[in-house]
């Protein structure tokens, strides 16, 4: 008769468990260089079912790449966390570096084992390489969420690829319900952390991708708070509502209008953006497309949580006049003849945002009032932003980044020469920033800056003295009114300025 306290606890199962993988580890790379590789396999083999015998209260998991032909997002996802989970003490791993990666990746390589700990429940991972011919040094663990080596399940050798987990019996719902979706989500935020973005460019009609490295943030881009805000609150309120979308019937896709005059950063808020998400951006030169189907092909063999940009969208391509040639016999959107604007907006309400997901479309351009209102109408781009020139708040996040300059504790005796001088549409932000380049001097750039600001004022005063007398006393008129309504809330406040801008445009 046997009494609880002659049973092992669990913790010593699992010490015994690892130390005695660990020889078993030990002796494999030894025998590895002595004895044939299938007569390693037996005793391998045998030594492991010799041992599961005995450990009765161990539950075992097997995980492998292939879910009925499909990939199995487990086992992507244990090899993306285990990769962050290597012991020091490892004596084989498997190293890979795609051509798009920047850093080396780390995986285990046959016969490793990985020793983990999920609300005191001691649980071990195992990486198994069973079967086929074993070339240089036993294998590895299919790279693909990182370096793109060989998948998991069976490959070419017939040789299958798959991690055990191993823990208490008794622990086996918080494992399924709750230890696996945490490894799901622990993956994501590993994979986002390291996710290579690319850019994707047109070249005879193919996408040709290069790394985007692209600097800018949200914490570069000169732009009110208010707006900035807006757009990182939207951003995020799209990329949680998947079920929202699924929910009423939508495609989960979300459309950027940016507009404003040249040099305002509308290409570094797409940068900023795709930074932020961690999304690609395929940037699509519409002046190359010629045809409807060439457009169906390209918009398609786009990915998932990526961004299309088409820039300068009122003049990359005279889109109006190539509806006025319609080929006859051709149904809309469907057309083998020249691109129209109804099939680019075809494409983009229809078959391209039913087939992908998290799916981002911009346009930008410096002309709104060009468009064609079937571009503006309500709902086709959820949100318009206007980038317009330089305001102070804009030239303290560049003075900031260009300078290292901040106004927090003791602004620059030059800020408020600057914040009087810059106000209204006098320079943009590319203009502000190239003369805050043209030197590391703060006093010597700011000097600069201040002597361009009142020469570009002067230069439009002249250019025409009676609108510029007229807009300043309607501008001023304007600020008495809002001060007298809106004194002491800020937000309102904010609200207004943002309305005092466009009064000026
Ligand atoms: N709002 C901004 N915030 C930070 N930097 C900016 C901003 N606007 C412009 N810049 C700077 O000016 C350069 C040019 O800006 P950008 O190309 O983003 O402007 P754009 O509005 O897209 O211009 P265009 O309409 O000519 O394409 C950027 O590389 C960046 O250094």
């Amino acid at each position: 008769m046997f009494f609880s306290k002659d049973l092992p606890s669990p913790t010593s199962v699992f010490t015994a468990y690892a130390s005695m993988a660990g020889y078993m580890m030990m002796i494999r790379s030894m025998a590895h260089e002595l004895i044939p590789a299938p007569l390693q396999d037996f005793i391998y083999r045998t030594l492991r079912s010799l041992f599961f015998r005995s450990s009765s209260s161990t539950l075992t998991l097997t995980i492998d790449d292939d879910n009925m032909g499909m990939n199995n997002e487990i086992y992507r996802a244990a090899q993306t966390y285990l990769s962050t989970k290597i012991s020091p003490d490892a004596v084989r791993l498997r190293i890979s570096k795609g051509h798009k990666d920047k850093h080396v990746n780390l995986y285990l390589s046959d016969g490793e084992i990985v020793n983990d700990v999920y609300e005191d429940v001691q649980l071990v991972w195992r990486f198994v390489t069973d079967g086929g011919d074993k070339k240089g040094g036993g294998g590895g663990v299919g790279g693909r969420g990182g370096g793109g080596g060989r998948r998991g399940g069976m490959d070419d050798d017939g040789k299958s690829e798959y991690f055990e987990l191993s823990f208490d019996k008794k622990h086996k719902d918080l494992i399924l319900n709750s230890y696996v979706p945490y490894i799901e989500s622990k993956a994501k935020e590993i994979r986002d952390e390291r996710r290579i973005l690319m850019l994707h460019s047109l070249n005879s009609l193919r996408w040709e991708s290069v790394i985007l490295e692209h600097p800018s943030t949200f914490e570069t881009m000169a732009m009110e708070d208010d707006l900035k805000r807006d757009v990182i609150e939207d951003l995020d309120r799209f990329i949680r509502r998947k079920e929202f979308y699924k929910r009423v019937g939508k495609a989960w896709k979300r459309g950027y209008l940016l507009y404003g005059p040249p040099g305002t950063g509308k290409s570094s808020l797409v940068a900023a953006m795709a930074n932020y998400l961690k999304f690609d951006v395929y940037d699509l030169q519409l002046a190359s497309v010629m045809r409807d189907s060439d457009l169906r092909r390209l918009l398609l063999a786009t990915r998932n949580r990526s961004i299309l940009v088409i820039e300068d969208i009122d003049c990359a391509v005279d889109l109006p006049n190539r509806i006025e040639q319609p080929v006859e016999g051709k149904n809309r959107g469907e057309s083998q003849g020249p691109l129209t604007l109804s099939g680019l907006l075809n494409f983009i309400d229809g078959l391209w945002s039913s087939c992908g997901d998290e799916r981002i479309i911009i346009f930008t351009t410096n002309h709104k009032d060009r468009l064609d209102p079937a571009l503006l109408r309500p709902g086709r781009m959820d949100m318009h932003i206007y980038m317009g020139h330089c305001s102070f708040q804009g030239f303290k996040t560049l003075a900031s980044n260009y300078l290292g300059l901040s106004d927090a504790a003791m602004p620059h005796r030059l800020f408020p020469e600057i914040e009087r001088l810059i106000d209204g549409e006098v320079m943009t932000p590319a203009q502000v920033a190239e003369e805050l380049m043209k030197s590391e001097d703060a006093d010597v750039a700011l000097e600069g800056l201040v002597n361009v600001l009142e020469k570009m004022r002067l230069k439009s005063k002249e250019s025409n003295p009676v609108m510029m007398k007229q807009k300043e006393s309607r501008l001023e008129m304007e600020e008495m009114r809002l001060k007298s309504d809106t004194e002491g809330s800020p937000r309102k406040n904010s609200k207004r300025f943002k309305k005092l801008v466009l009064f000026w445009t």
